[in-house]
């Protein structure tokens, strides 16, 4: 059985007093048996959150990292210095990063031996933009940035990659996609990871659904047999929305 696993990605929101002050109200509310909730926040609130999280079961993840431990790379954080801090989860190949800062396939296939080299777990973010999903291209996009991001794992590695399909016209705009047509990408894409290794690592693998998942759609994505669970934008800004999109994962 694979646990299902909340993820909030705060994107560039809150200043570390805002977030040790979410941290005190989801705290206890936001941890339920046999759900996995993880926060992903910005850097800099990164050490008191993980501070916060001592003697919870909530873990804290970042948004991204750089692919060398270390360098002449201005304004770059590598995965050295986020295991060093106790974060434990990385997004990596967020649409945004792909779009506003170059990411490319082979860099986000880099950024995710890079987090297992330090122990962290990728949460490895793959969708299509709305132009190739009018072209009927979604599960192809899908497969070719899977295939890119596991180049070279173990299988062993593999299984602890955690998916996240994120169509990007449903992203932060209030368009969801529907939890059967989540549900068919989904169960594609493990099929790409079956066709990578074999169906032990395609079982084991967790796929979210992110999109537009609120407090009164999460459960329908949950539903879904694939759909492991969300990686969540603006609903997991507030405490309450936080705490309804974990409790809805039970
Ligand atoms: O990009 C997302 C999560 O990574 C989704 O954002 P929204 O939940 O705001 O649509």
């Amino acid at each position: 059985m694979r646990k299902p696993i909340i993820a909030g990605n705060w994107k560039m929101f809150k200043t570390v007093s805002e977030a040790v002050s979410f941290f005190s109200e989801v705290k206890g509310a936001a941890e339920v048996d046999g759900v996995e909730s993880v926060i992903c926040a910005p850097y800099t609130t990164l050490p008191a959150l993980v501070e916060a999280a001592k003697g919870t079961s909530i873990a804290i993840g970042a948004q991204n990292l750089h692919f060398e431990d270390n360098g002449a790379f201005t304004g770059e954080i590598s995965g050295v210095m986020l295991s060093d801090l106790g974060v434990k989860y990385v997004i990596v190949g967020h649409s945004e990063r792909r779009a506003y800062f170059a990411e490319t396939d082979e860099i986000v296939g880099k950024k995710v031996h890079a987090a297992f080299k330090h122990g962290l777990t990728p949460i490895l973010c793959v969708g299509e933009k709305l132009e190739e999903r009018e072209a009927g291209e979604t599960k192809n996009v899908c497969k070719v940035q899977t295939e890119a991001a596991f180049q070279g794992l173990s299988a062993e590695q593999a299984a602890q990659v955690v998916i996240a399909y994120e169509p990007i016209w449903a992203i932060g705009t209030g368009k969801s996609s529907t939890s059967e047509d989540a549900e068919d990408v989904i169960a594609y894409i493990r099929e790409v990871v079956k066709g990578l290794y074999d169906a032990s690592v395609a079982d084991a693998v967790r796929i979210q659904y992110g999109g537009s998942v609120k407090p009164n759609n999460v459960r329908e994505y949950l539903s879904q047999s694939n759909i492991d669970g969300a990686l969540v934008g603006g609903a997991s800004l507030e405490p309450a929305s936080y705490i309804s999109l974990v409790e809805g994962a039970k």
